[in-house]
């Protein structure tokens, strides 16, 4: 006997997924609308593409619990969100940042007010009441928004910005709420080409500084396999493929796309 202690475990694991949808069936009545199992490792960027109608907002959904599944297990940030108390549900969406095509800014507010909602999830109310009255912590709205290239906009009224600012405001906020995972439903599909590369590219930048994770639906086929890590082919509710982005070729958005004979 040596009385020495045990080598000591000196690999770490690797990261769990922060999102994991298993065996994951969504069923309306009769009508199964997904069945499939994907799953987002830390600091990647995925994109779900597919036509109308093959399961995109169902699967952004189920990665935030606002759609539940008929089988399978969503598990989101290290929770399973089926056997989550409501306490655990608040951490998981804390942790979770949200851009929609319509963008949910407060129009009659100032353009730092809206950005600094970021910080909503974390403060409590009499915090964020106050914050109404006199933004608090503005330096870290403001840092972001400089991010953006809109600081001097910040006492703007939100709704006299253009669509484009306001997109910016938007993703100052998600800087603000620092999550770490980001999803975002067609967040590109009412701007024009180039409006839209725009937005997807800080996007991108937005996720890539704060090594967060992005889920994002898309339209558009070729922004989806330039902007993204890997790319996610739905199809009537199924996994058609999932792929590193530089593997994803132009027969497999023809077969993607489609039509029925
Ligand atoms: N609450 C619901 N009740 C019944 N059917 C639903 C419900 N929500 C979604 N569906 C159906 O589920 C299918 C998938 O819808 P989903 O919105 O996920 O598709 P999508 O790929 O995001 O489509 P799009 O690109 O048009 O937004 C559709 O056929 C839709 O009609």
């Amino acid at each position: 006997m040596t009385g020495m202690a045990p080598a000591q475990q000196t690999t770490a694991a690797p990261p769990a997924n922060v999102l994991e949808l298993k065996d994951v069936t969504v069923r309306y009545g009769t009508r199964t609308v997904l069945d499939a199992s994907l799953s987002v490792a830390p600091g990647q960027k995925v994109a779900l593409v597919g036509p109308s109608g093959a399961g995109k907002s169902t699967v952004l959904g189920l990665s935030n619990g606002s759609v539940t599944p008929s089988t399978g297990t969503v598990t989101t940030l290290g929770t399973e969100l089926g056997a989550a108390t409501r306490r655990q549900l608040r951490a998981v969406r804390a942790g979770i940042g949200t851009v929609h095509q319509r963008l949910d800014l407060v129009g009659p507010l100032s353009a730092i007010h809206n950005v600094n909602a970021g910080h909503l999830g974390r403060w409590g109310l009499w915090k964020s009441l106050a914050s109404l009255v006199r933004p608090l912590e503005g330096d870290v709205a403001l840092a972001a928004m400089a991010r953006l290239g809109i600081e001097e906009l910040a006492p703007t009224r939100t709704e006299r910005l253009s669509g484009g600012e306001q997109q910016r405001v938007a993703l100052a906020r998600i800087i603000v709420q620092d999550p770490a995972l980001v999803l975002a439903d067609e967040p590109i599909s009412s701007l024009d080409p180039q409006r839209a590369r725009v937005v997807m590219d800080l996007l991108a930048a937005v996720v890539a500084d704060g090594d967060r994770s992005l889920l994002v639906s898309l339209h558009d086929f070729d922004i989806a396999r330039s902007v993204c890590d890997r790319v996610i082919g739905l199809r009537q509710g199924h996994v058609v493929f999932d792929l590193p982005a530089g593997e994803v070729t132009d027969a497999h958005r023809d077969e993607l796309y489609r039509l029925p004979a």
